[in-house]
């Protein structure tokens, strides 16, 4: 497979380095100190692009390299208010686009896990539902776009719950979720849920140990969406 990494930071780093080691070839690598522009690919050159910039860049990229008719594989978070549109224009062209929050399989298995437990307590007012993620210090975006999909699993799932909140924010306790964002050096990224009543509490915690759980992730997620057009996500590939 033909992969155009668009942006070569930490992830398209350990991307590009789990592309190599399965056999795939770089058709090219845009970035903002990188001479290649999306706009010089198309199809023929190139069989997905992997996107993982910023929450600023990502809309441009994604909708770039999708005009251009190429399959897209994108992880950035923090641009998702604008991503009905980016689904539409996936939906109508020859084009592909594949997002995820988390490309872990072990976070995936998490959110299938936490809607289970949510759909469980929701019969028991008396616990009251929290989140915590804890991210490196360069992280630009807060809460996690993990802890966003957490929170909306929960909403899901549960009658009182009706949206979430930063925790430190404006926010109706008991009917809006707080998300504790913590910054700390190194870390990949930890994800817990807490039910709390006065009698006990109930926590589900997922930790990563290395980013290459995410680059792999989405390294299979190209591999799948090769050959495909359409709007995809975790639960087409994994069928969780
Ligand atoms: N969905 C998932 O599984 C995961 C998502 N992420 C998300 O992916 C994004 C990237 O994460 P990292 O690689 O750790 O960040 P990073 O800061 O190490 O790398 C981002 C790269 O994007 C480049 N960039 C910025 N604007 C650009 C533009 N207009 N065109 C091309 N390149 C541009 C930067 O120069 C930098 O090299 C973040 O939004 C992060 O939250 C990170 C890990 C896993
Ligand atoms: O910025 C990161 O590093 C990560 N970002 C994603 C998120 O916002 O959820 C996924 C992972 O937690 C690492």
């Amino acid at each position: 497979m033909k992969v155009l990494l668009i942006g070569y930071g930490k992830m398209g780093r350990t991307i590009e380095q789990i592309l190599l080691d399965r056999g795939h070839t770089i058709a090219g690598i845009v970035d903002q100190s990188t001479k290649d522009k999306i706009t010089d690919f198309t199809a023929e050159h190139v069989d997905v692009a992997i996107e993982f910039t910023q929450p600023t860049a990502a809309y441009e990229n994604i909708t770039t390299a999708l005009k251009q008719g190429l399959r897209v594989v994108s992880g950035t978070t923090g641009w998702l208010d604008r991503r009905a549109e980016v689904e539409a224009l996936a939906s109508e062209g020859e084009a592909a686009f594949f997002y995820a929050s988390n490309f872990s399989l072990g976070v995936n298995i998490f959110f299938a896990l936490n809607k289970k437990l949510a759909a469980m307590m929701n019969p028991h007012p008396q616990y009251t539902v929290s989140m915590e993620e804890i991210h490196h210090t360069e992280k630009l975006d807060e809460p996690s776009g993990t802890a966003i999909t957490l929170a909306e699993g929960v909403i899901e799932e549960m009658n009182n719950i009706k949206g979430w909140y930063l925790s430190g924010g404006e926010g109706k306790k008991g009917e809006y979720v707080p998300i504790k964002a913590l910054r700390e050096p190194e870390v990949p990224g930890t994800h817990s849920i807490t039910y709390e009543s006065e009698m006990d509490s109930i926590e589900i915690k997922h930790t990563a140990h290395t980013r290459k759980s995410f680059a792999l992730g989405a390294v299979v997620a190209a591999e799948w969406l090769n050959g495909k057009r359409g709007v995809y996500g975790m639960q087409d590939m994994l069928e969780l």
